[in-house]
């Protein structure tokens, strides 16, 4: 009978570099990458989630034809203010989680060559997600990189970058969760050597030989 990879959960705080290294994986070793913030763009079209939000935030989170939720309206909201935050987590995180559980059982049937697999997602430890994964990795960077990134990736003012960076857990709080710990603040070609590094253990452990 075909056994399971082991599923690694990659976390780590905003802007840090974690979709800088899971597609390192990627392209480098063919790991494949299961990414929450897809999957969670993917559920706000679900016209069950869809009416459970306008029912915690109101319609003004639609667009203008009110067909779809405006993403960018409804992060406006959420990523100033912990507790509304905490209600679309409460939302959107038990659909997420299905979603992701669908994926990774297709994707242990449709990649059974990988040697593990990946699930990124900022909010792993928060969700029930962390109870899918065998082991989990972070990537941390220095608040002052990192808000220089938002501000320049998203256009936002530093204010507005601070208060995402302030409403999220810190580099702290994800590294001492975590089996292996990147510093995605640095350059790249010394986090992907890194990422090389950490896939050669991963093989020395023998991960790729089926997990039960
Ligand atoms: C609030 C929403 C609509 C904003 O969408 P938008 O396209 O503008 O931003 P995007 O999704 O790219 O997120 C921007 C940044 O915020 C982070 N982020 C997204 N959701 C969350 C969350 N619930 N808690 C903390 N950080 C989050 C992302 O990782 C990313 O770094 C969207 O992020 C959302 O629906 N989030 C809830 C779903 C969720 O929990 N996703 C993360 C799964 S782990
Ligand atoms: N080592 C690095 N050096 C310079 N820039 C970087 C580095 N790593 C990431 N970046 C840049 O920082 C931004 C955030 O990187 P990335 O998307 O990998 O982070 P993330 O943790 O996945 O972000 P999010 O929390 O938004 O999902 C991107 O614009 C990326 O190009």
């Amino acid at each position: 009978m075909r056994q399971n990879k082991p599923v690694i959960g990659i976390t780590g705080t905003i802007a840090a570099g974690k979709s800088t290294v899971s597609r390192y994986f990627r392209d480098a070793y063919r790991i494949p990458i299961l990414d929450a913030d897809v999957v969670g763009h993917e559920v706000l079209l679900e016209d069950g989630v869809k009416q459970e939000l306008t029912k915690a935030f109101g319609s003004d989170i639609l667009n203008a034809d009110q067909k779809q939720v405006d993403r960018r309206k409804l992060g406006k909201i959420v990523f100033t203010d912990a507790k509304a935050l905490n209600r679309l987590n409460s939302i959107t995180h038990p659909v997420i989680c299905i979603r992701i559980d669908e994926a990774i059982a297709k994707t242990q049937e449709a990649e059974p060559e990988a040697p593990f697999l990946l699930v990124e997602a900022i909010e792993l430890l928060r969700s029930p997600l962390k109870d899918m994964v065998q082991e989990v990795w972070a990537v941390c960077a220095d608040p002052q990189v990192r808000i220089r990134r938002i501000m320049k990736r998203q256009n936002l003012t530093e204010a507005e970058a601070v208060a995402r960076v302030q409403s999220q857990w810190s580099d702290e709080e994800y590294s001492r969760r975590a089996a292996v710990v990147f510093d995605g603040g640095g350059d790249t070609p010394a986090l992907y050597a890194q990422c090389d590094r950490v896939y050669a253990r991963m093989m020395e452990r023998g991960e790729g030989e089926g997990h039960g």
